[in-house]
């Protein structure tokens, strides 16, 4: 049966987890949702699934799961929000068949990860880290071996995106020559250069920076072979995803000296919460930075995302937009004030508009406006009527063959 997901506003659930900032609580109370749950965990398995089997909204970060089995498990589930940049944790596509739009927050907590980052660099080629683990020992080393400025030395950035092309600006400002790997042609910023290939970068930077997604192509994108053609005595530095370095490869590197430091924020496997135990072979290193996963994590980042994307969520759920979405065809609504708005996900095959319209027309509804955006799956369509026909048209609707989601908005 279609899916019919008509409920009031003070009746909708929300749940945000892994400890979402209160800035999107206090924006959803103050548009009137009431009914939120939150936990500073990520869920996973059977929790996750009661947790959702009547949720209508979620927020989570970067440590929740959602695979196709866990959105079957939540029937009621309207909208994602990913309180983050990385969607990687998503299935996209089980969410897309499903009718369910996933938000992120594309660009609140990169100038944190640039600032992170800028600042290991530094630490990274003066040596600190391991001065700093020494003194803690109660030992004191005072030397220049293997301390440098960064003035004049080459940054590498692989992914020039929102956070790399940042890093590139204020590695400038210091004196760093930048060249990057991307993908995509890229303009350059200042003076940075362009690489032919990753090969290219690697051979020539003194420190190696990762800011790309993680997809398939990235996967063990900095393997054994990767390391081997980075300079002797170079860094690399990580803050992208885990899954983007082979570590067993980069603990040899640092074992055999080949790598002089490393730093490291993103791991293959990350703990769910604070209370859990975190194991990897670079804890035994010194000059090895370990951050919890922290680039993004600054009070104005957080702050920032749980307002930006709880108002994503929001204006879905109020008005029908999906603007921005990653997953969705993408529709930017007016207001709907003095009619009823009815909002019908479908799959992409020929003939639904045709029914929909004839079902509206024979039931004797006049269409005041509608908005039709498609994709290659799923096509969304969101139609204004009158208030007084509102059930009648919602009835005629959702038994629309091909139907994913429909439902009226209040
Ligand atoms: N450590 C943290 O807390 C933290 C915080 C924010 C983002 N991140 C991670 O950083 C990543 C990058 O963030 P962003 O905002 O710069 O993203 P972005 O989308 O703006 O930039 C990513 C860049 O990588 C490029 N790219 C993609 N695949 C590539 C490949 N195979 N080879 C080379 N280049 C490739 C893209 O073309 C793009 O220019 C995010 O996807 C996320 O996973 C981590
Ligand atoms: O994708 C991101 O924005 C970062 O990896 C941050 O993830 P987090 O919200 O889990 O810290």
């Amino acid at each position: 049966m279609t899916p019919r997901l008509s409920v009031p506003k003070e009746k909708l659930k929300f749940v945000l987890l892994e400890g979402i900032h209160p800035s999107a609580v206090e924006a959803l109370k103050q548009d009137g949702y009431s009914n939120i749950v939150t936990s500073p965990k990520a869920l996973a398995g059977d929790e996750l699934r009661e947790t959702l089997a009547d949720a209508h909204f979620l927020g989570i970060r970067s440590r929740t799961f959602l695979t196709a089995e866990v959105f079957a498990a939540a029937p009621k589930l309207t909208a994602v929000g990913c309180f983050c940049i990385g969607t990687n944790q998503v299935d996209l596509d089980a969410a897309m068949h499903r009718g369910i739009p996933v938000f992120n927050a594309p660009f609140s907590n990169t100038r944190s990860v640039a600032e992170l980052v800028l600042a290991e660099l530094i630490l990274l080629m003066r040596g600190i880290p391991e001065k700093n683990a020494i003194l803690h020992r109660n030992g004191w080393v005072k030397s220049a071996a293997n301390s440098y400025e960064v003035r004049g030395k080459t940054l590498g950035i692989v992914g020039y995106g929102h956070i790399g092309t940042q890093i590139g600006v204020l590695a400038e400002h210091l004196g760093m020559s930048v060249v990057f790997h991307d993908i995509e042609a890229k303009l350059p910023l200042g003076n940075a250069r362009q690489a032919p290939n990753l090969d290219a970068l690697l051979q020539q930077a003194d420190v190696v920076s990762l800011h790309v997604p993680e997809t398939p192509q990235t996967q063990d994108m900095i393997g054994a072979a990767q390391i081997a053609r980075m300079k002797p005595g170079s860094h690399l530095i990580n803050a992208s995803r885990g899954t983007v370095v082979d570590i067993d490869a980069l603990t040899a590197a640092l074992e055999s000296k080949h790598l002089h430091g490393a730093a490291i924020d993103v791991f293959p496997v990350e703990p769910t919460g604070n209370d859990a135990v975190f194991t990897s072979p670079l804890t035994r290193f010194d000059n090895v930075i370990l951050t919890p996963h922290i680039g993004g994590s600054t009070a104005e980042a957080q702050a920032n995302i749980g307002k930006e994307v709880a108002a994503k969520l929001i204006r879905y759920s109020n008005n029908g937009s999906t603007t921005s979405a990653v997953n969705f065809p993408d529709v930017a609504l007016p207001e709907h004030a003095g009619r009823s708005r009815l909002l019908h996900i479908h799959r992409n095959v020929p003939g639904v508009m045709a029914r929909v319209n004839e079902r509206l027309s024979s039931a004797g509804i006049n269409i005041a406006a509608q908005y039709l955006r498609t994709n290659d799956d799923v096509g969304y369509v969101v139609i204004d009527v009158e208030d007084a026909t509102r059930s009648a048209a919602l009835d005629a609707l959702c038994q629309v063959p091909d139907t994913i989601r429909c439902r009226v908005l209040y």
